[in-house]
């Protein structure tokens, strides 16, 4: 077999096949197993585009009324594991506290049945009802709050910002959310997925799978980058000095936070829409000072960095929409993984019907024959 030239970070390399989403970076398009983006942002609701993605196809009425009731009974965690969030350092991150929590429930539910669609099934549900559960938990907790157990009448955006604000939101509110769960769910095959897929591929436990996706999705070069947009804006302080912080930051060649993607050469298309979400929350609740920094700042990188195809990402946005939610800003990536684990088990699952181990090859660049220096001549 010859040996393909290296491409750091894999850039173009196809690493699988799959028929889960599609993303056009030249022309702005994101599909969902082959439906626009921002048709389910319309007609569609979080839960229905999680069964889309991982069974493949839109469930039916029956289906999808049988799907939303097994989350609903699974919502609840152990209290052991709330108790052992409570041993967490409140200062820690919430996203080390979700990486540990999800590894957790591994523990409990440790039989591995990978061939069997029942057992998939089952984690799937688990997984999707718990870890909202489990990153609201960790906002209480570290509050010096026992945390809100779920409420069965609301739904799974509504109950969410239930448990995390200790009140029943607003249904624009609660739609808004649901439609940013729907935009994070799913794409290709970015850094966590498939770090979840290379997982996937030891065979390993659905719990280990999701607990690495959540590490990988926390670096700022990543999902990560949603905080780290929000402290970019406030450091940015006015509208006034959004070129000048612009000009300082290309000048030190850094990176500006939730711009530029691997894939899109053009505004990404979730963007667009959460920065129309964002406008709909801030007629009803205000608006925030901040967005008018942000539009700014769109407006200056597309001037300086258009041509080289950087643009906003979907991180850009979505900070302004949660902190409308009444999300801390810690909380914007937990909550981005509340969503993405329906993709991590969409390709979870499309991995283990067609298995091979991961485990690519290297170009070395070291010695060889090297001697073994005794400890007191080194
Ligand atoms: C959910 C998500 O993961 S979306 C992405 C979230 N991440 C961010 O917003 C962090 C900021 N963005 C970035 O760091 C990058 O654009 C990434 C990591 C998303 C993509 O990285 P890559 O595809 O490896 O692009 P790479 O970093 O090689 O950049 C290519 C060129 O564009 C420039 N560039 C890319 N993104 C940016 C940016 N945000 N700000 C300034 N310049 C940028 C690079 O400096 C580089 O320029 P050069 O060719 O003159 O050296
Ligand atoms: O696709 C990527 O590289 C990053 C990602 O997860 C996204 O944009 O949602």
């Amino acid at each position: 077999m010859s040996i393909c030239e290296y491409r750091p970070g894999l850039e173009n390399i196809p690493a699988t096949q799959s028929s889960i989403s599609y993303v056009d970076g030249q022309r702005g398009v994101l599909e969902y197993r082959g439906i626009r983006i921002e048709e389910l942002a319309e007609k569609s609701t979080f839960l229905e585009t999680a069964y889309l993605l991982i069974w493949g196809e839109l469930p039916t009425k029956a289906e999808l009324d049988a799907f939303k009731e097994e989350i609903q009974y699974h919502r609840r965690v152990k209290f052991r594991v709330r108790d052992m969030m409570k041993c967490f350092p409140e200062s820690g991150h919430p996203m080390d506290a979700l990486q540990a929590s999800a590894a957790a429930l591994g523990l409990f539910y440790s039989r591995r049945d990978l061939h069997n669609p029942a057992y998939i099934r089952a984690a799937a549900v688990r997984l999707l009802a718990k870890i909202p559960t489990m990153v609201a938990a960790f906002e209480l907790i570290r509050k010096g709050n026992d945390p809100v157990q779920p409420r069965d009448d609301l739904d799974y955006a509504a109950n969410f910002l239930y448990m995390l604000n200790e009140q029943e939101p607003d249904p624009l509110a609660a739609r808004v959310f649901d439609v940013c769960l729907t935009l994070h769910a799913e794409h290709t095959i970015n850094a966590s997925t498939f770090s979840a897929m290379v997982t996937a591929s030891t065979l390993t436990d659905p719990y280990a799978v999701i607990a690495s996706a959540v590490g990988t999705l926390a670096g700022p070069l990543h999902g990560g980058a949603n905080e780290e947009v929000v402290s970019m804006l406030e450091g940015i302080g006015s509208v006034a000095n959004v070129r000048p912080y612009l000009d300082g930051l290309l000048e030190r060649k850094a990176k500006i936070m939730g711009f530029g993607h691997r894939v899109y050469k053009v505004k990404d298309p979730r963007a667009t829409i959460l920065q129309s979400l964002a406008e709909q929350l801030f007629e009803k609740f205000g608006r925030d000072k901040y967005y008018d920094i942000a539009i700014e700042l769109e407006r200056a990188v597309e001037e300086k960095l258009g041509s080289k195809g950087i643009y906003p990402n979907v991180d850009f946005y979505s900070g302004l929409v949660y902190s409308k939610l009444g999300i801390p800003t810690d909380l914007f990536t937990p909550v981005f993984a509340i969503s993405r684990v329906a993709g991590w088990l969409a390709h979870w699952k499309e991995q283990l019907a067609e298995n091979r181990i991961f485990r690519p090859t290297q170009i070395y660049t070291g010695t060889h024959e090297a001697p073994y220096i005794p400890i007191e001549k080194r």
